[in-house]
C-alpha cells in the first residue's frame, strides 16, 4: 500500500493525515529522520517556515530530506511548506530546502488580511476550488520546468514541477481532498516507475 509522510516538526499535521486517509492511503507522522525511508512521497505542511526550519536543523533533517528528493519521491510543500521548497525566497539570502525553482515571497497577501478564502481553478485537480489562505506566501517566479496550476488575483499560488507540488493555502483545512488526491497520484506513479 502507499505510504505518505507528513514532516511532523511543527504545523497543520493530523489534518494532512486524515486528509491522506481520506484518500485512501496510509499516512505517516514523521517525527525522526529515520522514518522517512518508510515513506512513497512526504508532506511538507503549512505553520512557520522559519520555526521548522530551526527543527529541521535541530533534529538533522536537513540531509535526509534532500537525499529523499534526490531519490525522486514526491514532496508536496503546503503554505509554509512551500518556502521550504524553494529555490529562491525574497529577502533571504540562502532557501532552505531549495528544492523547487520558485521564488516565493513570505506573507504576501498583505498583513491587514491574515486569512481569507477564495475560490479558485487548479488546472488538473479542480474548476472550483475553496481555498484557505493564511499569512500565505505566493510565487512571484517560477522556472521554465514549472508547470502553474492556479492563480488568485494574478499571483501563483499552485505549481508543479515534475516530483515537486506546491500551494500557498492550506488544502488540508476543508473537506475538499482533490488536491490531496492529485498529490497521491504523483506518489502511485512515481512509485509504479521505481518497480519497473
Ligand atoms: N500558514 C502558513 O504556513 C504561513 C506561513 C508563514 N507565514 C511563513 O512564512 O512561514
Amino acid at each position: 500500500m502507499t505510504k505518505i509522510g507528513v514532516l511532523a516538526l511543527q504545523g497543520a499535521v493530523r489534518e494532512h493525515i486524515q486528509s491522506l486517509e481520506a484518500c485512501g492511503v496510509e499516512a505517516v507522522a514523521i517525527k525522526r529522520k529515520e522514518e522517512l525511508q518508510e515513506v512513497d512521497g512526504l508532506i511538507l505542511p503549512g505553520g512557520e517556515s522559519t520555526t521548522m526550519r530551526r527543527l529541521i536543523d535541530k533534529y538533522d533533517f536537513m540531509d535526509d530530506l534532500k537525499a529523499f528528493a534526490s531519490s525522486g519521491k514526491p514532496m508536496f510543500g503546503t503554505c509554509a511548506g512551500l518556502i521550504l521548497l524553494a529555490k529562491n525566497i525574497v529577502g533571504y539570502d540562502e532557501p532552505h530546502l531549495g528544492l523547487m525553482d520558485v521564488t516565493v515571497e513570505r506573507n504576501s497577501f498583505g498583513r491587514q488580511v491574515d486569512s481569507f478564502e477564495a475560490d479558485l481553478a487548479i488546472n488538473g485537480v479542480a474548476d472550483n476550488f475553496t481555498a484557505v489562505f493564511i499569512r500565505a506566501p505566493h510565487i512571484v517566479e517560477a522556472g521554465e520546468n514549472v508547470e502553474v496550476l492556479s492563480k488568485h488575483n494574478g499571483r501563483i499560488v499552485a505549481a508543479r514541477e515534475g516530483q515537486f507540488l506546491g500551494c500557498s493555502f492550506h488544502p488540508e483545512l476543508t473537506e475538499d481532498h482533490r488536491l490531496t488526491a492529485y498529490f497521491v497520484k504523483m506518489v502511485e506513479e512515481a512509485k509504479q516507475k521505481q518497480l519497473v
